[in-house]
């Protein structure tokens, strides 16, 4: 396995290419609490039979709500800057659909570096369902993207998904722990080979392999 590990200092900052970034910790307990009763909000109105004035009033309050929060919104491209248990630093994308830590729709899976590469537990709720009981095909690759971008950026450079090949091998399935690990295969260049798993009991229920391809950093080498 050939792994070109950078330091932290190496890496590039967002902040170099105009992009705000919040570190982790200021990220006010209030957004976090909001973030997780919404999570659980998506899930309770993707499954109600509440009845139709139960329903009316609801969306007349998450209206109402909506407008509230809107009067001050996040710059696009916002990231959040995290610092993993190793004692590295990670950046990602504040609202990402997998990750995001502002975003209600995001599991979220929280990765972790181990010699290997990432590892991550999630749990999924029927928001995530494709076939009855069962994560969606798409869901188990943006776990595997994620997972694959993830260790490639922390482990080399950032970069863009150029390819990635999911096998599904066995349903994965909902409200169950699933283990997501991803490892750096090679760096030739400006490409990264990654590969990332994903186990239900133990069992791999999906195997991917991708392509990352670092993108250019104004005020890098490659820049
Ligand atoms: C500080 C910032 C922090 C950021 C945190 C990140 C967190 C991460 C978490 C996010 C995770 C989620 C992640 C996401 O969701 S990423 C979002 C999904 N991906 C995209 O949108 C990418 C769209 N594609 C592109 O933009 C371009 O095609 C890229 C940038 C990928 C390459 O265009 P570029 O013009 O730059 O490069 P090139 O064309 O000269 O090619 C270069 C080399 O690569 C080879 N090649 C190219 N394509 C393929 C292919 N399909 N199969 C096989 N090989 C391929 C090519 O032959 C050449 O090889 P060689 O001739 O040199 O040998």
């Amino acid at each position: 396995m050939t792994v070109n590990t950078q330091s932290v200092a190496e890496r590039p900052d967002p902040r170099a290419f105009g992009l705000p970034v919040v570190e982790q910790a200021q990220i006010p307990a209030e957004l976090r609490s909001l973030v997780a009763r919404v999570h659980d909000l998506i899930d309770a109105v993707a499954n109600t039979e509440a009845d139709a004035d139960t329903l009316a009033e609801a969306a007349s309050t998450v209206e109402g709500l909506t407008d509230g929060l809107n009067v001050a919104r996040r710059q696009i491209g916002t990231m959040v800057q995290r610092d993993l248990q190793s004692g590295d630093t990670e950046f990602g994308t504040i609202t990402n659909i997998v990750a995001g830590d502002t975003n209600p729709a995001a599991p979220p899976l929280l990765l972790e570096r181990t010699p290997e590469g990432l590892r991550g537990e999630v749990t999924l709720n029927t928001v995530y369902q494709g076939p009855p009981g069962l994560v969606h095909g798409g869901w188990i690759a943006a776990l595997l993207d994620q997972a694959v971008g993830s260790v490639s950026a922390v482990e080399t450079a950032p970069g863009l998904t150029a390819n990635l090949n999911v096998d599904y091998r066995r349903p994965t399935p909902l409200f169950t722990p699933l283990e997501v690990t991803s490892w750096v295969e090679r760096v030739e260049g400006r490409k990264v080979f990654v590969a990332g798993r994903i186990r239900a009991h133990g069992e791999v229920t999906a195997e991917a392999t991708a392509l990352m391809i670092q993108v250019s950093v104004p005020g890098t080498q490659e820049g």
